[in-house]
C-alpha cells in the first residue's frame, strides 16, 4: 500500500484500461492563532509532522504533575498557527486538482471543533482566500482556452438538521438522497449541476452559495457553520484515442469534493439552547456516524455503515471508494478548548489508517470500436498461434502413409471443413458477445436515464410542496385555490413518475443480472470451442504429412487475416458513423442556443419598445451583422446540412420593423418551401405582421420564407411542467437512445453479414 502522496498524478494508464492503486488517506492537522482573549497556549507543532498537546495541570502539584505528561501525536502534515492560506493549499490540495484534470476523484474536508479554523481554511476572506477559491481558480486556469476538450460542471449543497439544501438554488427546497438497491451511484435527487467555463462566473456562484449557508453565532464561534457544505466539481476531457485518428475520442472525469464539515460542540460550550441545540445534536449525530465509519475503516472491517447518516452516505465515496481523499483537522491552541483538540487529534489519527483503490475514470466513447478492437486482437493471438505451430516439426505417426490418396484427400477435406466450422461458430459466438456487451452498455445507460427521471421528478415536487405551503398562508382568494390544486396534481403525477421510474429501475437491473449470466455462458461455449478447433489441429499430424499441414495451417492464417480485416474495416465505418452522429448533436445544441439567443433577444427588444428607449446605433448595427449571419448560415447551411432544419433559422422577427432593416425585409421572397407563391392569406398575414411594429411575438409565429425556403418559425419548446416525462425521457434522452439503439443495431447487422 502506499502512502497517499498529494502529487500523485501520471500516466498510469494501462493497455487494458486503467491501473488502480491503493492509497492511504493523507491527514493534515491545522492549528489555528491563538485569539486574544483566549487564556493559555497548550498546543503547538512540534515538528511539520507532530503536534503537541501539554499537560497543564499545575506543576506545583507534583503528584498529579507526575501522572500528566505532553502527548504528542504525529501526522503526514502539521501547519502550525502561522501558516498561510496558501501554503495550506498548496501542500493540501493544489496537486489534487490537477489529478482532477487527468481523470482522478478526489476530496478534501476540513474537520474539527467549533471555531477551530474550519470555514476559514476551506472558504477564506476575500484577503486570505481559502480552498475552495484557490482550487476552482487553479482548474479553470488550467482549460481556460481548451472549451474544445473540458467541460467543467459544479455543485454546492449543504446539509443542515440532516436535510439537504441546494446552494446554488436555496429556493428548491429540500432535496433527496438516491442511491441504486447496492448502495452505489449515490445521487441527490434535482441538485443543479451548473456548467460554466467561466472563472468570475464561478467565484459569484461561491460567494453566492457561501451567503445562503446557514450561519448563526455561538458563544465559541460569532460566524458558527450550522452545516457541512460540499462544493463538487466535475471536469471532463475529451481527448482523440489517438494522435493520428481523431475520430475515436476517450472520456477522462475527474471530480473534486471540497467540503466544510459543520463544527463538533458541546452543548454546554456554545451554550446552546432550542433551536441551536437541536442542530447541534445533528451535528454531532452525523459526525458521530462518520467518526463510527472512520474507525470501522481504520480498522479494515469488511462491512462499515454508511447508512446511519446522509454525510457518510455523501462522503462513502471519498472514505472506501476511487477517491484519492485529504482530511484537514482543524485544533485551536487554547487551554478553552484542549478536549475539543484531543478529540479531534484522536479522530484524525484514525483516519490516518484508512486507504482507497484510486483509480483514473477513463471512458472509451467508442465503446463498440473497442469491442472490435478486441476481437481483433484475439484473432491476431490465433495467427500468431498457428504460425508457431507452422514453424514447429511436430512428430507424425505412421497413419499418413497407410491411407490412399482418395482417403487421404477425403480425409483432409473433412479435417478442414470441421475447422473452418469450429472457426465459424468461434466469431459467431465472438459477435453474440459483442451484442451482450452493447446491449448492457445500453440497460447502463437506461439505468442512468431513470435516475435522471427520478432526480427530476423529486426536484419538481419539492418546489411544488414549496409553493403550495406559500399559497396556503395567502388569502384565500380563487387563484390562490388553483395554483394549489394544479400543485396537487403535479405532486400526484410526479409521484406516479418516480414510481413507474423506480419499477422501471428494478426492470433494467433484473434484465442486467439475466444478460450478465447469459455472458458467461456464451464466454464459456467460446473457450470450449476455441479448444475444439485446437484439438482438431493437433489431429493433423495423424493423418497428413508436414507440408499439408503447413497448408492447412496456412490456410486457417489466411481465414483469420481476412476475417480481422473485416473486423477492422467494419470498425472504422463505425468510428465514422459516431462522429457524425457526434457532429450533429453539437449542430443540434448549437442550433438550440441559438433559439434561445433568439427568443432573448425578441424579448428584450419588445421591453425597449414598450419602455420607448431608444437604440443605440451601434446595437442597431450588431442587430444588422447578426441578421446578416442567420441569413448567410441559412444559405450555406441548406445546402450540407440535413439536420438543421432551414425552418429553425430566422431572422430576429422585430427587425422587420425597424427602418434600419426594411430593405432586407423587402428582399424576401414570399415563396413557400415547393417553390410555390404562398397563399394570399399566408402573404397577407406575413405583411401584416411585418408591419405590425408593436406585437413582436406575432412575428415569432408566422411564415417568412426566403429564397426556395418556406418557414414557419417553431415556437421555443419549452417544456409543460406538468407533463410527465415519456419512457424515453426528454429529447436529449431519446436522442441518446436512438444512438444507442443504432450502434447496437451496427454490430447486430454485422454480425448478420
Ligand atoms: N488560520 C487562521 N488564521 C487567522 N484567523 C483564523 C484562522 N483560523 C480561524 N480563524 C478565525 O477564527 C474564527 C473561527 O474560524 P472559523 O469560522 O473558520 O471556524 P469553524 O471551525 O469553521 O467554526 P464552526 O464549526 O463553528 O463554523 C474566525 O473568525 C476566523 O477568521
Amino acid at each position: 500500500m502506499t502512502p497517499q502522496t498529494p502529487s500523485s498524478s501520471g500516466s498510469d494508464e494501462t493497455k487494458a484500461g486503467v491501473k488502480s492503486a491503493e492509497e492511504r488517506l493523507m491527514v493534515a492537522v491545522r492549528i489555528r492563532p491563538l485569539k486574544a482573549d483566549e487564556p493559555q497556549r497548550v498546543l503547538y507543532a512540534s515538528s511539520k509532522k507532530s503536534v503537541v498537546i501539554e499537560d497543564d495541570t499545575d506543576k506545583n502539584d507534583v503528584l498529579r504533575h507526575k501522572r500528566g505528561a505532553d502527548k504528542q501525536y504525529s501526522f503526514d502534515l502539521v501547519f502550525a498557527e502561522n501558516s498561510t492560506q496558501e501554503e495550506v493549499y498548496e501542500i493540501t490540495t493544489s496537486a489534487l486538482v490537477k489529478d482532477v484534470l487527468s481523470g482522478y476523484n478526489a476530496t478534501v474536508f476540513a474537520y474539527g471543533a467549533t471555531g477551530a479554523g474550519k470555514t476559514y481554511t476551506m472558504v477564506g476572506d476575500p484577503t486570505a482566500p481559502g480552498i475552495m477559491v484557490r482550487a476552482l481558480n487553479d482548474l479553470f486556469k488550467a482549460v481556460k482556452d481548451k472549451e474544445d476538450q473540458y467541460s467543467v460542471t459544479m455543485s454546492y449543497l449543504e446539509l443542515y438538521n440532516e436535510q439537504i439544501r441546494d446552494l446554488l438554488n436555496p429556493s428548491s427546497g429540500y432535496l433527496e438522497l438516491r442511491e441504486d438497491s447496492r448502495g452505489r451511484n449515490i445521487q441527490v435527487a434535482g441538485l443543479s449541476e451548473i456548467s460554466t467555463t467561466s472563472t468570475n462566473e464561478v467565484m459569484l456562484l461561491l460567494q453566492k452559495g457561501n451567503k445562503a449557508r446557514t450561519v448563526e453565532p455561538t458563544a465559541i464561534n460569532k460566524t458558527s457553520s450550522r452545516s457541512h457544505a460540499l462544493l463538487s466539481v466535475t471536469v471532463k476531457h475529451t481527448v482523440p484515442i489517438d494522435k493520428k485518428n481523431h475520430l475515436r475520442m476517450r472520456i477522462k472525469q475527474g471530480r473534486l469534493f471540497m467540503i466544510d464539515l459543520a463544527g463538533s460542540e458541546r452543548a454546554n460550550k456554545t451554550k446552546s439552547r432550542g433551536k441551536r441545540l437541536q442542530e447541534g445534536a445533528h451535528i454531532n449525530r452525523s459526525l458521530l456516524a462518520l467518526g463510527n465509519c472512520i474507525n470501522a475503516l481504520s480498522e479494515g472491517a469488511r462491512y462499515v455503515n454508511f447508512r446511519d447518516s446522509k454525510l457518510t452516505r455523501l462522503l462513502k465515496e471519498a472514505l472506501s471508494g476511487n477517491c484519492r481523499t485529504v482530511m484537514i483537522a482543524h485544533v485551536s491552541p487554547s487551554l478553552a478548548q484542549k478536549e475539543e483538540s484531543r478529540n479531534t487529534l484522536m479522530y484524525a489519527d484514525r483516519a490516518n489508517n484508512i486507504s482507497n483503490k484510486v483509480e483514473r475514470n477513463i471512458y472509451d466513447v467508442s465503446y463498440h470500436v473497442s469491442q472490435y478492437q478486441t476481437v481483433i486482437n484475439e484473432l491476431k493471438n490465433e495467427i500468431s498461434r498457428l504460425q508457431t505451430k507452422m514453424v514447429e516439426d511436430r512428430p507424425r505417426s505412421a497413419a499418413p502413409v497407410r491411407l490412399n490418396t482418395t482417403e487421404r484427400n477425403n480425409e483432409v477435406r473433412l479435417l478442414r471443413e470441421q475447422i473452418v466450422a469450429t472457426f465459424k461458430e468461434q466469431m459467431k459466438l465472438r459477435r453474440k458477445l459483442m451484442e451482450i456487451d452493447s446491449h448492457l452498455l445500453g440497460l447502463g445507460m437506461d439505468a442512468e436515464r431513470q435516475h435522471l427521471v427520478i432526480s427530476h421528478w423529486e426536484s419538481r415536487n419539492n418546489k411544488l410542496r414549496k409553493s403550495k405551503n406559500t399559497d396556503g398562508f395567502r388569502s384565500a382568494d380563487n387563484a390562490g385555490h388553483e395554483t394549489a390544486d394544479e400543485a396537487s396534481d403535479g405532486e400526484v403525477e410526479g409521484e406516479s413518475a418516480v414510481q413507474q421510474a423506480w419499477g422501471e429501475l428494478a426492470d433494467i437491473e433484473r434484465e442486467q443480472e439475466r444478460w450478465s449470466e447469459l455472458r458467461t455462458v456464451i464466454e464459456q461455449k467460446l473457450e470450449d470451442c476455441r479448444q475444439r478447433g485446437i484439438s482438431l489441429e493437433d489431429k493433423l499430424p495423424d493423418i497428413l504429412s508436414s507440408d499439408d499441414e503447413r497448408e492447412i495451417l496456412a490456410l486457417m492464417c489466411r481465414v483469420h487475416e481476412l476475417e480481422a480485416d473485416k473486423m477492422a474495416l467494419q470498425s472504422e465505418r463505425l468510428v465514422r458513423q459516431h462522429e457524425l452522429r457526434r457532429r450533429d448533436l453539437v449542430i443540434l445544441r448549437y442550433d438550440r442556443q441559438r433559439q434561445l439567443c433568439e427568443e432573448i433577444i425578441t424579448r428584450q427588444r419588445q421591453l425597449m419598445e414598450e419602455h420607448k428607449l431608444r437604440l443605440p446605433h451601434d446595437l442597431l448595427e450588431l442587430y444588422q451583422i447578426y441578421q446578416q449571419e442567420i441569413h448567410a448560415a441559412t444559405y450555406a447551411d441548406y445546402s450540407v446540412s440535413p439536420i438543421v432544419s432551414p425552418d429553425k433559422l430566422p431572422p430576429i422577427s422585430k427587425i422587420y420593423s425597424d427602418p434600419i432593416f426594411r430593405k432586407s425585409v423587402s428582399t424576401i421572397d414570399l415563396s413557400t418551401s415547393d417553390g410555390t407563391p404562398p397563399s394570399s392569406a399566408e402573404s397577407e398575414e406575413i405583411t401584416q405582421g411585418a408591419a405590425n411594429t408593436n406585437n413582436v411575438d406575432n412575428l415569432m409565429g408566422h411564415a417568412i420564407s426566403r429564397p426556395g425556403v418556406s418557414m414557419r418559425l417553431p415556437p421555443l419548446q419549452t417544456p409543460s411542467p406538468n407533463r410527465p416525462p415519456k419512457r424515453t425521457g426528454s429529447n436529449s434522452n431519446s436522442i441518446t437512445q436512438t444512438i444507442r439503439r443504432t450502434v447496437s443495431e451496427d454490430s447486430i447487422t454485422t454480425s448478420k453479414e
